[in-house]
This record gives C-alpha cells, structure tokens and sequence, in this order.
C-alpha cells in the first residue's frame, strides 16, 4: 500500500492522472487497451480537471463503472451521465461514448448486475475474474466505497461479480457496484480523497486499523491511497 498525503485538491488530481497516464501507457503497451473502473462522487471531478494534461492514446481505453446509479444516463445522480456530459461531450479529451460500458436501462435491479456481469465477462480477460488494469475509487466518510457500505450484506458476497442494492444510505438508493472477488483482483486500485470529512475515517482505517469498506480493497498489484492534507490530518505529524 502507498500512501501520499498532498498540500491540495490540485496536487491530489496531478498525482492521480499521472499514476493513471503511467498505469494507461503500460497497459496500452503490453495488451492494445486500458480497462479502468471509475467511481462517481468527487472522482469526476478530479478526472475532468486532470485527464486533459495527460499524454496516452484515449482511444484504446475501455471504461467501466467501479458502481453505477440506476437512474436514466440524463438524470443528475448517473454518474456515466456526468462522465458524459463533462467529458465526452466537452471534447476535452477524444473519448467516445461508446468506451464506457454502462448497465442496461430499463430492467429491473438484478437484470442490470446481470447485464453488467455478462459485459465484465465479454470484454475484461480475466482468470476467470475479470482483471482490471486500474480502479479509480472514492471513498464516503462512512468509509464506504463503490456502493459497498457499512455492514451491508453484499461486503461478505464471494460469488457474484457485480451485486444489486435498493438501500443505499447514500442516494439514490437504488444501485449496481462491483464486489470485493473482482475489485481485489484488479492489479492496481486507487483511492483518491479529499476533505475534512474524511480526516476520522482515514485515522480509523490507517492509524487505528478498523474494518470499513475501503478497508478491504486489495489488489493483486498495489494499492495507491491519495489524498490532500485534510483528509489525512491525523497521518502527518
Ligand atoms: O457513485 C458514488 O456515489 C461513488 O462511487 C461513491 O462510492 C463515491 O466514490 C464515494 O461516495 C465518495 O464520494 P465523494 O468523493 O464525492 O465524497
């Protein structure tokens, strides 16, 4: 696990498009294409301000979604939506729409999970879980992270790839996120956060070394946690 603990926002967002340039042109080289899991919540944010500065071949990145809302693309809480409208749409960087491989719409909770597992199986080689080459995660202050929080049922799920949830404390409550078999078989994962808020949870996961959600990311590679000077107030002396 590496831990960085930057001055501000802005050096947290350099510090993650340049580990996402490095991570992107080593997967590139060595297999024609980048399979990247992002989170919603403040991560897009960071990619949108940061992915512009970035030096790789856009083209060969396949983006999935670590959690998904299950709302229409054009409502406010999708989180493809707002990748969409502020990057695909802006034209700041040459991705597609089409890159971004997103749930079915209009089917029932356990229809899109299904429907997105099937598309993990289809297009992320694995052995045989699939195998990503990066997930961009966030962590809530609950220590949450994708839709996988506090005590929910779905942390202890060992067989399916992506789980269904209609409760989730953070709205909208009706969610798909990957689960623990294929998030900790990705070579690397990181975690980029921010904020005041999340200064007790860190100190609990890091110092104090509590079960959360986050907590339990692994990866076959490393585990990158990244983050600015308030939210890892009690890591620096
Ligand atoms: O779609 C979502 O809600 C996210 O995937 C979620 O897991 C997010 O990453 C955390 O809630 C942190 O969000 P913030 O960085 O905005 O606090």
């Amino acid at each position: 696990m590496v831990i960085s603990v930057l001055d501000s926002r802005e050096d947290v967002i350099t510090a993650l498009c340049n580990l996402v340039e490095s991570t992107s042109n080593a997967s590139i080289e060595k297999n024609g294409i980048f399979n990247v899991g992002v989170s919603g919540g403040s991560l897009v944010s960071f990619l949108v301000k940061g992915l512009p500065e970035i030096k790789t071949d856009f083209s060969k990145w396949k983006i999935f979604f670590c959690d998904e809302r299950l709302v229409p693309i054009d409502n406010p809480d999708s989180t493809f939506g707002l990748y969409k409208k502020q990057l695909v749409d802006t034209e700041i960087v040459s991705l597609s729409a089409d890159q971004f491989v997103t749930a079915k719409q209009d089917v029932t909770g356990e229809e899109a999970a299904q429907d997105y597992a099937e598309k993990l199986k289809e297009l992320v080689p694995g052995n045989p879980i699939p195998q990503f080459d990066l997930l961009l995660l966030g962590m809530g202050p609950d220590g949450h992270t994708c839709s996988l929080f506090p005590g929910h049922k779905i942390l202890e799920e060992t067989n399916q790839w992506v789980a269904y949830i209609n409760d989730s404390p953070k709205p909208p409550p009706n969610r798909i996120t990957l689960t623990y078999p294929v998030i900790n078989n990705a070579n690397i994962c990181v975690f980029a956060v921010c904020g005041k808020d999340k200064a007790d949870v860190i100190k609990k996961i890091h110092v104090d070394e509590e079960d959360f959600p986050a907590a339990r990311v692994k990866a076959v590679g490393k585990v990158y946690w990244i983050m600015d000077k308030d939210a890892g107030a009690h890591l620096v002396q």
